[in-house]
């Protein structure tokens, strides 16, 4: 099934109870926020009492993604405010598997991200335990970067992967650079569920972005 979850990182943060509302009005399906601490990722963003205070706007699935050293720490909080998804980098994460139970046992679904220069085959032994494997499409930090083209044969080896790993429904998402020129080109490799900030948050009509969005979307898969 393929998603739409726009990255909250773009939007206009004067205004962020109105932002997410119009999110849900317009046809998302999830919100994807980001949580930078400035040592994993040069940039600090949210914490749990965004989440918290966003929360009471929308019913929309919060797709969390931590950018930050020693996860373990605020999963509990994070899930405390709000979040539906966790996902957590395996980059920052010592020991994994005990992370995604973690998640699992606060009752939020687990995914796990990679940077782009993390090869796939490092999901092998935790495959059957999670919800989501997040590729990153640029370096993570900022909005705004340049996708990175050797993403779509990472994708393509993933979907490989968990099509070997025998039948399961892990979602795959991208993140980073995602534009209506190559989201076709990403699901076509395997993605399912797509970031997208500054190709959805920009000067033009919110619900026109994500409107064009799902129509290319729908249109790659058909
Ligand atoms: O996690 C990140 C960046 O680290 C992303 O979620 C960005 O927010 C995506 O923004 P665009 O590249 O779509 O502008
Ligand atoms: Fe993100």
């Amino acid at each position: 099934m393929l998603k739409l979850a726009p990255s909250l990182l773009a939007a206009d943060f004067s205004t962020l109870g109105q932002v997410v509302k119009e999110t849900a009005d317009a046809g998302a399906d999830m919100l994807h926020i980001d949580i930078m601490d400035g040592h994993f990722v040069p940039n600090l963003t949210f914490g749990p009492d965004l989440v918290k205070a966003i929360r009471l706007h929308s019913n929309l699935k919060f797709d969390v993604h931590l950018m930050i050293e020693n996860p373990d720490l605020y999963l509990k909080a994070f899930v405390d405010a709000g979040a539906d998804i966790i996902t957590v980098h395996v980059e920052t994460c010592t020991h994994l598997h005990r992370t995604i139970q973690q998640i699992k046992a606060l009752g939020a679904k687990a995914g796990v991200v990679l940077n782009p220069a993390t090869p796939v085959n490092l999901l092998e032994p935790i495959l059957k335990d999670i919800d989501m494997v997040l590729i990153m499409t640029v370096n993570p930090g900022f909005g705004g970067q340049s996708f990175i083209p050797q993403s779509i044969d990472k994708i393509k080896r993933l979907k490989k992967m968990i099509t070997n790993n025998g039948p399961c429904t892990i979602d795959i998402q991208v993140d980073g650079g995602i534009t209506l020129d190559n989201v076709q080109d990403v699901i076509n490799a395997g993605a399912n569920v797509i970031v997208a900030g500054s190709a959805i948050y920009n000067n033009q009509a919110l619900s026109d972005n994500i409107k064009r969005f799902k129509e290319a979307m729908y249109a790659a898969n058909a």
